[in-house]
């Protein structure tokens, strides 16, 4: 990829439009322009930051690769969760946003360069970027209150589901299983994707918050997932993470509930080693024993609470650079999100399920970025849950439940509103 430094660098500081300084192009700028242009476009800020990142790319149809962390340029994967067995048999079919245009912006008033792959595109997208200042007034604000598009059947269905895997756990056909289901809403207008990311960031600072857009599906995905599936940083530092159990972070009076004395109960505890217990087969796989392991410990994830165990290697000590793809290939999916043993599962979840799960319950997050002018680049790959898909003025939300033998089928229900809750308590503000 080619970069012209000289010629291509715009500056670009300050994430909300109210501050924005005239001539500088926010992060909606960007983001529309790639809109009137028709091509992908990547939006996201990392947990525990402030900088927000934005990557676009200049492919109408994103090219299907397979996650090669050592082989992919800087740019922004995400996947579906029906991605097994990539291998020469198998179609690619993680989509890769190539890293055409980058840009940070951060909330101290820095100014990070924009680097762009030059080219006609590039020069029409320079150009409609110096125009996106005279259309902020008539941008759209986060819209009104969607309306729920309730689905009568759901509930039972799912209930029903859940008491079918419960059975099969029971006669031990399998350990355990994620069902998902999702919930639909109608906007009276297309929302501003940016502007409900903007406020995702805020209200969950730990979580990792994305938009991105694939004009090809006619889609927008947005998530603030708190869950990490691969990263591995500048310093060649790998980490994974094992997130299950779920409960409120608030008592009933709306007071925050303490981690420390977070109760859990024994299908919890049993649901969340059992993805501890799956990172380290994978890790056993390919004979790594140099892990530490921290956990399980309970993590604020905004309205809810999870078990969290991290696993951290440093691939420079063991000599294993290609770490980070061979987990990744490895891992997906965990069973966070589809269960134990994990082919069992799958199938159980393609034969219950009604809806295509599509992105939702895949991974996704930047490769090989190169931020704060760092010699080496870190990718961080987070599991695509908390998630809503846009078409139009359509939204579907999706959430899962992670069920043992001990599921009861109603609180599973329950489970999957409070996951809902993450995003719908942001839409519906
Ligand atoms: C599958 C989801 O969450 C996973 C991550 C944390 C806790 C989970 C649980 O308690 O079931 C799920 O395994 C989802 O949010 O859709």
């Amino acid at each position: 990829m080619q970069s012209d430094p000289v010629s291509t660098i715009v500056s670009a500081t300050r994430p909300t439009e109210p501050q924005q300084r005239a001539s500088q192009p926010s992060p909606t700028d960007f983001w529309e322009t790639a809109r009137t242009l028709g091509i992908p476009a990547a939006l996201w800020r990392l947990p525990n930051q402030q900088d927000k990142h934005l990557i676009v790319s200049f492919d109408d149809i994103l090219p299907r690769v397979s996650a090669d962390l050592e082989e992919l340029p800087a740019g922004f994967l995400i996947s579906p969760f029906d991605n097994l067995n990539t291998d020469t048999e198998t179609p690619a079919r993680t989509l890769f946003l190539r890293a055409d245009i980058q840009a940070a912006f951060s909330d101290n008033g820095q100014t990070q360069p924009v680097v762009i792959t030059p080219g006609e595109t590039a020069d029409r997208f320079q150009e409609l970027l110096a125009e996106q200042p005279k259309r902020r007034v008539a941008r759209q604000p986060l819209s009104v209150k969607p309306t729920p598009i309730v689905d009568p059947e759901a509930e039972a269905q799912y209930i029903a589901n859940v008491a079918e895997a419960v059975e099969a756990m029971q006669r031990a056909e399998f350990r355990k299983v994620v069902l998902s289901r999702t919930k639909q809403l109608e906007f009276s207008d297309a929302p501003n994707a940016v502007a409900l990311f903007d406020k995702l960031c805020q209200k969950y600072p730990t979580a990792f918050v994305s938009a991105v857009s694939i004009p090809e599906k006619g889609q927008i995905w947005i998530s603030a997932t708190p869950e990490r599936l691969v990263s591995v940083n500048a310093d060649g530092i790998f980490q994974t993470n094992s997130l299950a159990g779920t409960q409120l972070a608030f008592e009933p009076d709306g007071t925050p509930k303490r981690p420390s004395e977070a109760m859990w109960s024994q299908k919890e505890i049993e649901e969340q080693a059992l993805v501890s217990r799956y990172i380290i087969e994978c890790f056993k796989k390919i004979r790594l024993r140099e892990y530490l392991e921290e956990g399980p410990k309970t993590i604020i994830a905004g309205n809810l609470m999870h078990l969290g165990t991290t696993f951290t290697v440093d691939t420079q000590a063991v000599r294993y650079p290609q770490l980070g793809t061979v987990m990744l290939r490895l891992l997906h999916p965990t069973s966070a999100v589809c269960g134990t043993p994990r082919d069992v599962a799958f199938n159980f979840i393609r034969q219950h399920e009604t809806h295509d799960r599509e992105l939702y319950s895949g991974f996704l997050g930047p490769v090989n970025i190169n931020s704060d002018n760092a010699v080496l680049s870190s990718s961080d790959l987070f599991v695509h849950i908390r998630c809503m898909k846009l078409e139009g003025r359509m939204a579907t939300l999706y959430a899962g439940a992670g069920l043992t033998e001990y599921s009861v089928p109603e609180r599973e229900w329950q489970e999957t509103e409070m996951k809902c809750q993450t995003l719908l308590s942001v839409i519906s503000e």
